[in-house]
């Protein structure tokens, strides 16, 4: 059950737990970030964390297309991750990581390296304690967090979007820094989201009980708003039954 607190502009409760889940591309870490910082609460990137464990594993050497290599490595790195929607960090053995775990090379392999059951266990169980232990509360926003990693959320959303939206925006992201080619962006966004919902365990999904939001039409000040209001609307709800 919630508990509310007056926040400067919006009402957020003590410690609600929010699940965005969705395909690459989708909006999630953009648009978690901006509701987590409007109605101070945590943030975190589940991403990240199993990008920070693919860069380990390309770096030390281990074959990220054996899964049996990755499940007996995969508790060998300390992986920290930061929750401030201002400042989101990530450490590998107290590397900071951020910039390299975005590189071609990493994206390329962290769907086989995510798709390993030990790695996911691992990784559950530290996303479980941080989401916990945010006691003003927190955004978590993944591909299986409504289904798997918090199926008690308070509220659950599920970001979609086209393929031919995602590509231009994850091209307009990379003009000027790298040459762009969308239809290529495009197959590798499909590829990834359908490695991502096909493997066995914990795959990308839906959970049943997750509001669906098409972010295609949507700039992301809109997708911003829409999800600031549902969360508040679970909020209303869950005070109205305490
Ligand atoms: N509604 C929107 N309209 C236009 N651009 C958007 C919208 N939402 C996000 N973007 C832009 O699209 C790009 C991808 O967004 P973001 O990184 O938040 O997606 P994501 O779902 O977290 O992706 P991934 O799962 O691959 O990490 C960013 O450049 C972001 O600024
Ligand atoms: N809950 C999650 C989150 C992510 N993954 C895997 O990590 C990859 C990178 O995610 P980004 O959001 O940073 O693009 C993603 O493609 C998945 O393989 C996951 O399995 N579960």
């Amino acid at each position: 059950m919630f508990v509310t607190v007056e926040t400067a502009a919006r009402t957020a409760p003590a410690a609600v737990i929010v699940a965005i889940d969705g395909p690459s591309g989708t909006g999630k870490s953009s648009t978690s970030k901006a509701v987590a910082a409007k109605l101070g609460l945590s943030y975190l990137d589940t991403g990240a964390q199993y990008r920070a464990i693919t860069w380990w594993m390309l770096n030390n050497g281990v074959d990220v297309n054996d899964p049996s290599a990755v499940a007996t490595a995969a508790a060998k790195p300390v992986i920290v991750s930061g929750t401030d929607p201002l400042a989101p960090a990530i450490t590998v053995d107290a590397v900071d990581v951020s910039g390299p775990i975005r590189t071609q090379e990493v994206t390329s392999a962290v769907s086989a390296v995510s798709a390993v059951p030990e790695v996911r266990t691992l990784i559950t169980d530290l996303q479980r304690v941080i989401a916990t232990s945010a006691g003003n509360g927190i955004v978590v926003e993944g591909r299986d967090i409504g289904t798997t990693v918090l199926p008690d959320a308070d509220i659950k959303i599920f970001l979609t979007a086209s393929p031919e939206a995602r590509a231009a925006r994850r091209s307009g992201e990379l003009r000027g820094k790298v040459p762009v080619d969308v239809a290529a962006t495009r197959e590798a966004l499909v590829k990834r989201d359908a490695a991502d919902a096909g493997r066995k365990t914990s795959p990308l999904a839906k959970a049943d009980d997750a509001v669906e939001v098409d972010t295609t039409d949507l700039t992301l000040d809109q997708v911003i708003e829409c999800v600031v209001t549902l969360i508040e609307g679970a909020i209303a709800r869950a005070g109205q039954q305490a």
